[in-house]
């Protein structure tokens, strides 16, 4: 469970972009952020996957004080809490599964990426994961050749293969065709509903937020202006994010 109490991001020497953002999540919940351009979307992620520091707030993961816990306490949840980019970093000319193995630069400590090295118990959890995110057959595939959902959820694989037990996404279905959106966006709801992961997911445009989510978080100016559960918005709320 998190709990995040009055997040505030100041940019030294500049702007402050997020103030004063409180709210819980749940094992399980499927959270949409939505806002316009600026209103501090892609800040809150980053802030919540500690890719960012914090100016002031409070932030706990399963009742343990994050950012007064030191350093072991922020590497756990860099580990639990991984960051999906709109467009992952895969190493192209690596396979899928090698790239699943290896992990992710704000996840996986580097030591474990610059060796690269497998263990016999490694890739058969790396192939577990693959295969129940449907994409056994782009295993030994190269990165470069994989759709851009495929890429998605090889993306995905490799978060859970390192521990995430919270995935926030930063626009994760941005440029894919509604047939991939869906499949990236299902994976991410059955993992919710069968595996309580946590997904808090940049989900602007169209209809996706509506569709797949539990609940909205509405932010304007780096202010949470709405939070909403189990329905639609109304065009008054769409209005509040322009
Ligand atoms: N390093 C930085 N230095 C100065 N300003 C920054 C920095 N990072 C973010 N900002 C500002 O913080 C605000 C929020 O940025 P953020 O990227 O979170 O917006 P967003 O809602 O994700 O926008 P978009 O939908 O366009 O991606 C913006 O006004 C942005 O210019």
């Amino acid at each position: 469970m998190l709990r995040i109490k009055g997040l505030t991001k100041r940019i030294p020497g500049g702007p402050k972009v997020l103030s004063d953002i409180s709210f819980d999540a749940y094992e399980g919940d499927f959270i949409a952020v939505k806002g316009s351009s600026g209103s501090g979307k892609s800040m809150l992620l980053k802030c919540l996957a500690l890719q960012e520091a914090w100016s002031s707030g409070s932030y706990h993961f399963d009742g343990k004080d994050v950012l007064g816990g030191g350093w072991s306490a922020k590497m756990k949840v860099k580990r639990q809490v991984a960051y999906l980019e709109e467009k992952p970093y895969l190493n192209p000319d690596k396979t899928g599964l090698k790239n699943v193995i290896i992990g992710s630069v704000s996840q996986t400590p580097a030591w474990r990426r610059w060796t690269g090295m497998m263990r016999n118990d490694d890739y058969m959890g790396a192939m577990d994961m693959i295969e129940k995110r449907g994409l056994i057959d782009k295993a030994h595939m190269k990165a470069k050749h994989l759709s851009g959902g495929e890429r998605q959820r090889m993306a995905i694989a490799r978060a859970l293969v390192h521990g995430a037990k919270v995935i926030v996404a930063d626009e994760p279905v941005s440029g894919l065709d509604p047939h991939a959106a869906d499949a990236v966006l299902g994976e991410l709801k059955a993992l919710c509903k069968d595996e309580g992961i946590i997904v808090i997911a940049v989900l602007h445009q169209g209809d996706w937020a509506e569709r797949y989510a539990d609940r909205i978080l509405g932010l304007n100016g780096g202010q949470l202006v709405l939070d909403v559960y189990g329905r639609r918005l109304t065009e008054r709320e769409k209005r509040q994010l322009d």
